[in-house]
């Protein structure tokens, strides 16, 4: 990739190696002499004298003296020793007259095609173009065009379209050895449109999406600056580029503008802007609806004056319009001829070149001569040549009929199925059978047949492989992997080599499909004891008898096989009756332990609420000192009835004896809490444990306030159990929490106490659980949950995070995890424990507390944490509310979240969501944060949807 600057600064020449060719080799030159002798270009090959070459970050660059010898065509080449790659660029000296008028120096036609190319005059000097004539340089032969003389735009007949001409255009007073032309280069594809392979041509090009073109060598996509991907349809992060957008551009990378650079790259493609600039000097912003390298790309939204990113094509709000899809809506409804799928990236070669079924690839007219295609219409479900496999897409959709790819649910599987690298959606092959062995005293012959040969075997194939599995202890190990070869036999075997003799062994076999998540379980077991070693001969009292006669052992399967989970032991059937008794003896000694510490636990909350009478501990002291100097420690003094309400835990009548009912000593309170402190005979702790936090159980319990009794979630702290760390989280989140005040979607504080040494928090009691555990019970009743109710509970958690935001905090965990459900399963926000009262926090913090699947991907990148960060949390929680509660990026590994993220994925739409809803989604994962619409903005879009405005409108985004 050559991206050269000219004018001002000194032509800078870098050539970039993509991967995968970061290692090639790399040279430069000139394709052919320039100028012609006694000129002031140089009329070599090589580049101008004067030239430095710079290795900076790994990347070789060029800089040129700032000299018209500077000036012509260039090129830099890689090469592996096999193949080899050049990319051209085209340096205009600065004292040209004319330059290239729409773009900066190549055009690309396809064989059969005629060109126009068109210049526009530009001045040095006081001297400015005229007297136009053209001339065309060919393999280093330069003729001049007269015919063309004067004229400013000229159209290259068919015939004359010679892929590598170079055009160049002079002012007729001068001529080519001079350096005042213009240039073009033209690029000829050796195929019709669409085709590649010459010169048979018979090759169908890739689909290539926002301005890709089709390599007519190969039939792969090369796509444009700013654009990745098999067919270009994955946006780079901004300022970025590359094969796999790996290459930045910005002040402290080696292209410091990505928008005034033009980049080089393979024919047939040539030199273009980067995506969202056009112009010879690549400077020029898109007009309206444009969008791509050069702008050449049209925008498809729905709201059409709201416009697209002119990067990425994404529509600025709505969704896309009538007869498009895909994420920046360029996939069309009904896919070109030859071509199907999700994004009609799949092809199909169907006779009298008709289409083929938008989701499956079905020629209903057959198959054109010479190809094969998906020839059998399958019955719903199945796929493959002869229908046999089946779909596994969920909701029973349509499916590729070659690949098996559920384009009919959008690529969603069905429950308890994943996908492998090809998208085909799969359950890891099961053995049904055990194998067979054969054992001698130190050998296991095992065997098995192959993976489908039983009616019982489930799950799918390919089978790739099957791995061999023995163990004598608990843990199996694995003996070998069984490749399958290109010819699969119905019955395979491997033999185990160095076993002990007379040693009790269990054998297994899992069938493998390629991929990730391929294995399928262990098939059931066969056990099998090695032969003993035949008795020293010497021996006096050994009788040949005695020892078994044959030297193998054959079992069959039907006589000893178990589950492949079974626990062996290392000896026969005397020490599993051992081993079994060992199990009944810990389980019975476990039960005991349970029992006892239930018991104990009961116990001490009993006592916790009695134990206030005996004023004799050291706390108890310490609390009526604090309490005599500094009666003012206790904040509450709201009246209350004891008799009625905590007459369990104590009777206070005086002031003092309040006040030294709810301070402790000497932690004490901090002064935060000073609106929320009750006494400790105002809570009423009940036995029953609601659920387990991090910092210890979470008990139901009642709190008196204000003459009201509320039920309440108390959490607890023991300040002496804890470390200062851990203190301090406790605090901060309701600190946080006490900041934000109340509001009736977030989780409320009803009072703090200290008792003890304990610290409590009584939290609003919400009965129905957390979000996550209540969509993931909708999911496990097979029911749905309808789309108003999810669009409740997104304006309930935005209003909620409308509120925090409004107090300041960045909440930095946002996820239906964290999202509780009060009567009427209203949404209420919580889980403050790693929220930051900030506008922007920044974490530092070795040990960052993550989320890595909700959280932005600033927050990932560069640990930056807005309100914004929140609101792309908000979009997952959605996402979660949709799939009702599925792990989001499921199939990522956490470290490859982030790559995907920067190339443009988005977790995909789940079949059964409203477009609309998944266009709020995609709203919220914009990539720039300013991009994404407020919470105040998120209100109003669910308030609109939930009294069933027709279309979701979002409206203004703010910075
Ligand atoms: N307000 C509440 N109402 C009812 N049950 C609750 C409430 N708060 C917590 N629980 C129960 O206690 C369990 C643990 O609570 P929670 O998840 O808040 O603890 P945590 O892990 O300490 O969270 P955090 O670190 O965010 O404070 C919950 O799963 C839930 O069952």
């Amino acid at each position: 990739m050559v991206v050269p600057y000219y004018g001002s600064s000194a032509p800078l020449f870098v050539c970039f190696r993509s991967s995968p060719d970061t290692s090639v080799g790399l040279s430069f030159g000139r394709p052919f002499q320039m100028g012609l002798p006694g000129s002031s270009i140089q009329t070599s090959t090589s580049l101008p004298d004067g030239t430095t070459a710079l290795n900076i970050n790994g990347q070789v660059v060029q800089r040129m003296p700032l000299d018209v010898k500077s000036a012509g065509l260039f090129y830099c080449e890689g090469s592996d020793g096999q193949n080899t790659t050049r990319v051209y660029s085209l340096i205009h000296s600065y004292a040209r007259l004319f330059l290239p008028s729409d773009g900066p120096g190549t055009k690309t036609i396809n064989k059969g095609e005629s060109v126009v190319l068109s210049v526009a005059t530009v001045s040095y000097n006081g001297n400015s173009g005229s007297y136009h004539r053209w001339a065309r340089i060919r393999n280093g032969a330069s003729s001049y065009l007269m015919s063309y003389d004067d004229q400013s735009s000229i159209t290259i007949a068919p015939s004359e379209a010679r892929h590598g001409d170079l055009y160049a255009v002079i002012k007729r007073t001068v001529s080519l050895s001079d350096n005042h032309f213009g240039m073009i280069r033209l690029i000829v594809r050796e195929c019709v449109a669409g085709k590649w392979n010459p010169p048979a041509c018979d090759g169908v090009c890739d689909l290539c999406y926002n301005g890709g073109v089709c390599d007519d060598k190969t039939g792969d996509c090369i796509c444009p600056p700013g654009f990745m991907g098999p067919n270009c349809l994955t946006s780079c992060p901004s300022n970025s580029f590359g094969w796999n957008c790996e290459f930045r551009c910005g002040s402290s990378y080696l292209i410091s503008n990505c928008q005034q650079a033009r980049f080089g790259l393979p024919d047939p493609y040539g030199i273009s802007c980067m995506t969202g600039r056009s112009g010879r000097s690549c400077s020029s912003y898109c007009g309206a609806l444009r969008f791509g390298a050069g702008c050449t790309q049209t925008c498809h939204c729905a709201l059409e004056y709201r416009g697209c990113s002119t990067y990425t094509g994404m529509c600025n709000y709505g969704g896309c319009a009538a007869g498009w899809t895909g994420t920046n809506c360029q996939v069309p409804d009904v896919c070109p001829v030859g071509y199907y799928g999700l994004n009609c990236v799949s092809k199909c070669r169907c006779s009298t070149n008709a289409a083929c079924d938008r989701h499956t690839g079905y020629c209903s007219v057959g198959c054109a001569p010479g190809f094969t295609c998906v020839s059998i219409q399958c019955a719903s479900g199945y796929f493959s040549d002869d229908c046999s496999r089946s779909c596994h897409c969920l909701n029973d959709a349509e499916c590729d009929g070659l690949t098996g790819y559920c384009g009919g649910s959008d690529g969603v599987c069905a429950s308890g199925f994943q996908k492998d690298e090809n998208n085909y959606c799969f359950r890891a092959p099961v053995l049904s059978q055990p194998p067979t062995v054969t054992v001698t005293t130190s050998t296991a012959s095992v065997s098995w047949e192959a993976w489908g040969s039983n009616s019982a075997d489930t799950g799918d194939g390919p089978v790739a492989a099957y791995r061999v599995y023995y163990k004598w202890s608990s843990s199996w190990i694995l003996a070998s992997v069984v490749p399958v070869t290109n010819a699969p036999q119905v019955a395979y075997s491997f033999t185990i080599q160095s076993l002990q003799p007379g040693r009790m062994y269990w054998f297994s076999v899992a069938a493998v499909r390629p991929g990730q998540g391929g294995e399928g379980p262990k098939s059931p077991s066969i056990s099998s004891q090695t032969l003993p070693l035949p008795p020293p001969s010497t021996t006096t009292h050994q009788t040949t008898t005695s020892v078994p006669s044959p030297t193998v052992d054959r079992l069959t399967p039907t006589s000893s096989t178990h589950s492949a989970e079974d626990e062996p032991t290392n000896n026969a059937q005397l020490s599993q009756v051992g081993y079994y008794n060992g199990i009944i003896v810990v389980v019975c000694v476990l039960v005991v332990v349970i029992i006892i510490l239930v018991a104990l636990d009961y116990w001490r909350f009993r006592n916790l609420n009695r134990n206030l009478h005996i004023k004799t501990t050291h706390a108890a002291l310490e609390m009526s000192r604090y309490a005599q100097e500094q009666p003012q420690a206790c904040y509450f003094n709201s009246a209350f009835d004891n008799k009625e309400f905590g007459a369990e835990h104590v009777s206070l009548s005086s002031r003092n004896s309040l006040a030294s009912a709810c301070t402790y000593e000497p932690v004490g309170l901090p002064p935060w809490t000073k609106p929320w402190v009750v006494p400790w005979s105002n809570l009423r702790i009940r036995i029953k444990v609601l659920g387990n936090g991090r910092f210890g159980k979470v008990r139901l319990c009642e709190v008196n306030r204000d003459a009201t009794t509320s039920k309440a979630a108390l959490k607890q702290l023991d300040l002496n159990a804890t470390s200062a760390d851990e203190r301090q989280l406790f605090m901060d989140q309701y600190q946080t929490l006490a900041r934000i005040r109340r509001h009736p979607n977030v989780m409320s504080m009803l009072a703090v106490c200290q008792h003890e040494d304990v610290f409590y928090v009584a939290l609003e009691y919400l009965p129905n659980g957390d979000l996550l555990s209540h969509l993931k019970g909708i999911h496990s009743k097979n029911q749905s949950l309808p789309v108003d109710k999810m669009v409740q509970f997104a304006l309930d958690i935005a209003k909620g995070m409308e509120h925090v935001a409004d107090a300041g905090v960045i909440h930095r965990n946002l996820a239906a995890k964290n999202i509780f459900l009060g009567a009427n399963l209203v949404a209420k926000v919580t889980g403050f424990s790693l929220s930051r009262k900030r506008d922007v926090y920044v974490e530092v913090s070795e040990n960052k507390p993550r989320s890595p699947r909700w959280m932005a991907l600033e927050s990932l990148t560069i640990d930056r944490y807005t309100t914004k960060s929140d609101v792309w949390s908000f979009g997952v929680l959605m996402w979660e509310m949709t799939t009702l509660g599925k792990t989001p990026y499921a199939g990522f590994r956490t470290d490859n979240i982030v790559p995907r993220l920067k190339g443009g994925y988005r977790l995909p739409r789940p079949s059964n969501c409203e477009k609309e809803i998944y266009e709020v989604m995609l709203q919220c994962w914009q990539e720039d944060p300013k991009t994404r619409p407020t919470f105040k903005q998120l209100v109003k879009v669910m308030a609109d949807r939930h009294t069933d405005s027709p279309y979701m409108d979002m409206t203004t985004s703010d910075a």
